[in-house]
């Protein structure tokens, strides 16, 4: 038996990092997936070993099950059905699991991710062995929620081998979990963000794992019901970065300048509300359409402001925003910021032509675009082969 995992990655329209402090956010699932399958090995496979295949890089990892028992203080100590944190012993028998694989010093990126896979793998299964298999459509480190997708699809494939998830095995094609498994992935997910990110809000894995568009605040989340079509250009700066170091720089100003960045914070959380209500509002007409637009657009570009006074812009998102500004398109950043993807609303009434000279203009500068579905599905599985 092998299951299939996918989960989306995501745009957040406004309130990334002001989320990590307590203010509203709201982000929406896009069609691009991380997909993680795992089969156990059958008596004849003979193989005794947890194996980890990163298909996009072509990267293969293998540790002996004996190993994993032998390093790991807590192993056998979890049930898969209460997420825990990694206590900071097995945090560094991870880290010496990870090192000896030898990762190639430009994938070293990766020495999170794969963590957050052991923790996730061995709290769920133990020293089982396994082969996982992981593919992308999604840029790593961009801000579209990479890190979020691939610990959701991973949670998802582990619980739907365990004990803890009660499916239908005979369903063909992709399958949704039931509230409580999707409660159970979200709350894993979230365990293995940490260990990625250091101090996630909790908003990438929940619209990854449960996609449509959500608000969230303070660990809750609230569906939102789009009443108006959205259009985003996504733009890949391609600058690389890393949200852990921007959560935790952001964090150090406002130790710096807390009364200051409270009440940066605050004017993002009345942002992320006034642009979920207009989103939800009901529209009669194409002018209610282009007023809504003409909000919005504002909305993100008084966004962007305030993730510049927290320090996460860059020079190459400024680039973006005074290209489409040209085009009297608004920007803002996506994400954790530093460079990575950024968002330009694209108006209904937008000709085909110029958002054409646009994409045009902005790839001539070495940048990548894209044009995303928004508020798509979240987290499903797939099964395959016999037990
Ligand atoms: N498909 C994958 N396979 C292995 N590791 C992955 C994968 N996707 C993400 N990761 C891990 O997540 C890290 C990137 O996470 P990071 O949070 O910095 O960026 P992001 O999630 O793409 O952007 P953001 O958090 O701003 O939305 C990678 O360096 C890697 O460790
Ligand atoms: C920067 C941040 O707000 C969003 C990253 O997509 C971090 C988080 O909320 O965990
Ligand atoms: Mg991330």
């Amino acid at each position: 038996m092998e299951v299939r995992a996918r989960a989306p990655g995501k745009i957040i329209l406004a309130g990334e990092h002001a989320v990590v402090h307590g203010s509203t956010a709201v982000a929406a699932a896009i069609d691009l997936y991380t997909y993680v399958s795992l089969r156990f090995p059958t008596p004849a496979d003979n193989d005794d070993a947890l194996k980890l295949h990163l298909k996009d890089m072509a990267l293969e990892f293998s540790w002996p099950v004996g190993k994993l028992k032998e390093v790991m203080p807590e192993l056998g100590s979890h049930a898969a059905s209460s997420p825990s944190s990694c206590s900071l012993e097995t945090i560094k028998a991870i880290a010496s699991l990870v090192e000896e694989q030898s990762i190639p010093e430009a994938n070293i990126g990766l020495a999170s991710g794969i963590s957050a896979f052991l923790w996730l793998y061995t709290s769920i299964h133990g020293n089982k062995p396994a082969k996982v298999i992981v593919t992308s459509e999604l840029p790593l480190g961009s801000g579209l929620g990479s890190s979020a997708a691939f610990c959701v699809a991973l949670s998802a494939a582990l619980l739907a081998l365990s004990d803890s998830a009660k499916l239908d095995f005979s369903h063909q094609g992709w399958q949704m979990f039931g509230d409580n498994e999707l409660e159970l992935v979200n709350k894993w997910a979230f365990e293995g963000e940490k260990i990625i990110h250091g101090k996630p809000s909790g908003i990438d894995n929940t619209v990854s794992t449960y996609g449509n568009m959500i608000k969230f605040r303070s660990g809750e989340l609230t569906r939102i019901k789009t009443n108006m079509p959205l259009k985003m250009l996504i733009t890949n700066t391609k600058v690389g970065r890393n949200t852990k170091a921007l959560v935790a720089s952001v964090s150090e100003r406002t130790l710096r300048h807390s009364t200051a960045m409270a009440s940066v914070f605050n004017a993002v959380d009345s942002i992320s509300n006034e642009l979920a209500a207009i989103i939800q509002s009901p529209v009669s007409d194409d002018l209610a359409i282009t007023e809504k637009e003409e909000k919005i657009g504002e909305l993100m570009e008084m966004n962007q402001g305030l993730l510049q006074c927290m320090g996460v812009s860059h020079a190459s998102i400024e680039t973006v925003i005074r290209t489409t500004l040209k085009y009297k398109l608004y920007t803002k950043l996506t994400g954790a910021g530093g460079g990575g993807c950024v968002l330009t609303l694209l108006p209904t009434l937008l000709s085909g032509t110029v958002v054409d000279k646009l994409i045009a203009e902005l790839e001539s500068c070495g940048f990548q675009c894209l044009i995303a579905g928004i508020g798509g599905r979240g987290m499903e599985i797939s099964f395959s082969g016999s037990s």
